[in-house]
């Protein structure tokens, strides 16, 4: 049964010129943002109610066009178009707090009325250009495309056989329709306290771009997404009861470097919420690719960038505004599949921040909306070469990490992954292979910087959708087939995901009541405390071991679950432990903020790679040595002052001594670090004292042994 379509969110076609020539030859900026023309009208029309109130004079299904090349597209579901409103996410988990399920994964093949763009220049609804007669690239030679959609599962391949998915959209189907199956469940999510990750993943000119950010005709899933959200917060706020704070970023990994998309919208409207102290901010950019951002670790966030601008925008016109304002800066150039290929990943990060006006907490959730540069075969020119492999290699990363990550599952329970060699059109479900892959606890994220931006996600922070985008031509068949193969993996991917957790901000009652009561008892506690002393100092009686033992129980009475020397110990050890790993993130990560003056200065006369990556190691070190040598102090008068007061290691547990245990080897091992550290810092000291002495003084310097 064919089902009424959505109507599309085309305009009547007032496809402006423009568009068709000045191809860029090298990367260059976007002359025309993907948002830049709509209007605020096309934006308010998407509402929460999806394609039903959004006004459109244009409908894919009448146009004349699209049904000539709907019937000879035998990328049509056969006999049926349907657009479902349920949440398709693939969701095991139904509990509120968790998610539980796997990647999920769409296909969206490329409708074959659309050639190659480079056929179609600068043309960018190729839609409305004549079919070309199921002929490739102009040659009167009937070529038969490999690839048919079953049903809107599956995709199978003449030879190869059959791959399943979450599902294959109809190659004719509209963003409206991606968007409703694919981001809406995820703005769902996000308004509900998760992340949420939805990425384009897909060889060059297949309709990445298309898919996220539509184009002059089509809302892409980004407006619609936003609009969306948008919507919803609007309405949520309406009784007061919630409030909602929107922070926009937008960066793109070019060339295997970081740059922030909203940076040079400085001028712009919009008020720049943050503008924390970068370490790169004087050695911008004399390459005119903007200021390389660093990533590190994060304990909230994962990972994150570092001096990443941060807009926090009122409306969904404002958030498109500046999206449009990154993609006039993000990298394009030409490739053999595509006039306006992307050069760079670009990431759109928006964090949506929900506070209980009531209650005074608050809960942070972030979107990510990935158009990832496509793969693409070495081309001719050399600029598109050097971006080419950047980006093979950053996919290939991409890849890697996924296959890692599903090959667990994949050996557990077979692979979507039909054999290379497999023939005939028979099902391989089931008939695994994985691809070499053994499985391994090392995740490669450190790979590449797309990578490692998506480890959090990938590593179950986020629920992740990707949306594969395909070209099923001939010529494109072993591009399709890395793609399926990719998705078929993603697919494999499991995931658990806990909602962001709230933050109380104080004003939670329950917490202050409870907050009073215990100080209350505290002050209680001491005062009964003073006024013993008091009493005895008159008396002149000393402290026995019967009033400490009894202040001991009386203490014990008020707190905790038990001994409240082992209380004591338990909390010391939760902060060891919480030392300890920042320790080891810190060795590991790339920035630490400066403080020392000296050092500053220090550096500031290197070579400016040599001193961030010198004082950033130092002072990390410094900071560490400092940290370690009080916590042993601390620990160590506290093990002895238990010593004393005869508590053996059994009665402090009450059992097996094992928290004194883990405690002791814990010491053992921040004292090795501790060497090791010191052992750095002599080096350090060994490799900066001729500087100093060269900065301190205009002679050089004697050397007294001669
Ligand atoms: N589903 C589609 N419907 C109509 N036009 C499409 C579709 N997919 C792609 N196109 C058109 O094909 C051309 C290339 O698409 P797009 O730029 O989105 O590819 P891409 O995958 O982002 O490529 P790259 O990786 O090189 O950036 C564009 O002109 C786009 O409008």
């Amino acid at each position: 049964m064919i089902q009424k379509m959505s109507p599309s969110l085309r305009r009547p076609s007032t496809r402006s010129s423009s568009g068709s020539s000045n191809i860029p030859q090298s990367p260059s900026v976007r002359s025309t943002s993907s948002f830049s023309n709509l209007t605020r009208n096309s934006i308010r029309s998407t509402s929460n109610s999806g394609s039903q109130s959004i006004s459109a004079s244009s409908t894919r299904s009448n146009s004349p066009l699209r049904s000539v090349s709907a019937k000879s597209d035998p990328f049509l579901h056969p006999g049926r178009i349907r657009i479902r409103r349920s949440d398709s996410i693939n969701n095991n988990s139904r509990k509120n707090d968790t998610y539980t399920g796997s990647i999920t994964v769409t296909i969206r093949p490329k409708p074959r009325s659309v050639g190659t763009s480079r056929d179609h220049v600068g043309l960018k609804s190729p839609r409305y250009s004549q079919p070309r007669s199921n002929s490739h690239h102009g040659s009167n030679t009937f070529v038969r495309d490999p690839w048919f959609i079953t049903n809107d599962k599956t995709i199978v391949h003449e030879e190869i056989g059959e791959f399943k998915f979450d599902h294959v959209f109809a190659s004719h189907c509209t963003n409206l329709e991606v968007y409703e199956r694919t981001s809406k469940p995820m703005i769902d999510k996000l308004l509900m306290g998760f992340n949420a990750t939805i990425f384009a993943y897909g060889m060059t000119g297949s309709g990445k771009t298309f898919t996220m950010s539509g184009n002059e005709q089509e809302l892409g899933l980004i407006p619609l997404s936003v609009s969306y959200l948008f919507t919803n917060i609007m309405e949520q706020s309406m009784n007061g009861d919630k409030k909602f704070d929107v922070i926009i970023s937008y960066l793109e990994i070019y060339n295997e470097r970081i740059y922030d998309l909203l940076e040079s919208g400085l001028e712009e409207s919009g008020s720049r919420i943050s503008t924390p102290s970068r370490l790169y901010m004087s050695k911008s950019n004399s390459n005119g690719l903007g200021v390389e951002l660093k990533i590190r670790d994060d304990s909230q966030y994962g990972v994150k960038v570092i001096g990443l601008t941060e807009r926090r925008c009122e409306s969904s016109e404002e958030l498109l505004r500046w999206i449009a304002v990154g993609d006039k800066s993000r990298k394009i150039g030409e490739t053999d599949y595509n006039a306006r290929s992307s050069r760079s990943h670009a990431i759109v990060l928006i964090r949506l921040t929900s506070t209980n006006v009531k209650n005074g907490t608050s809960r942070s959730s972030t979107l990510s909306l990935c158009d990832l540069a496509g793969s693409e075969r070495a081309t001719g020119q050399q600029e598109r070469r050097k971006e080419g492999s950047f980006i093979n290699k950053s996919l290939l990363a991409l890849g890697t990490v996924i296959s890692k990550l599903s090959a667990d599952k994949m050996n557990s329970v077979g692979s979507n992954i039909p054999s290379p060699s497999a023939s005939g059109s028979s099902s391989s479900s089931g008939n695994a292979t994985n691809n070499g892959t053994s499985p391994s606890n090392h995740i490669p994220y450190r790979d590449s910087k797309l990578t490692r931006l998506l480890q959090p996600a990938l590593s179950g922070d986020s629920i992740v959708t990707t949306i594969c985008t395909v070209d099923t031509r001939n010529d494109a068949a072993a591009e399709t087939m890395n793609t399926l193969r990719f998705a078929s993996r993603a697919k494999n991917v499991a995931l658990h995901v806990s909602k962001k957790s709230i933050i109380s901000n104080g004003n939670n009652d329950g917490d202050k009541d409870r907050t009073i009561e215990l100080l209350r008892r505290q002050l209680e506690e001491q005062r009964r405390m003073i006024s013993e002393l008091k009493n005895r100092s008159n008396i002149g009686e000393p402290l026995t071991k019967s009033s400490n033992e009894s202040t001991y129980n009386d203490i014990k009475a008020t707190g905790n679950d038990g001994d409240p020397n082992l209380a004591l110990m338990r909390a010391e050890n939760r902060v060891l432990k919480y030392k300890l790993e920042n320790c080891e993130k810190l060795l590991d990560k790339d920035v630490v903020d400066l403080q020392d003056s000296e050092i500053m200065e220090i550096v500031e006369m290197l070579p400016f790679e040599v001193g961030t990556l010198l004082e950033t190691k130092f002072q990390g070190l410094e900071s560490q040595i400092r940290q370690y040598r009080k916590y042993t102090q601390k620990l160590e008068d506290k093990i002895m002052a238990l010593e004393k007061s005869g508590h053996t290691a059994m009665s402090l547990t009450g059992c097996d001594g094992t928290e004194v245990i883990e405690l002791q080897k814990m010491l053992e091992r921040k004292d090795k670090m501790i060497e090791a550290l010191q052992s750095a810092k002599r080096l350090r000291d060994r490799a900066l004292k001729p500087l100093i002495n060269t900065q301190q003084s205009p002679h050089p310097v004697v050397d007294n042994d001669k």
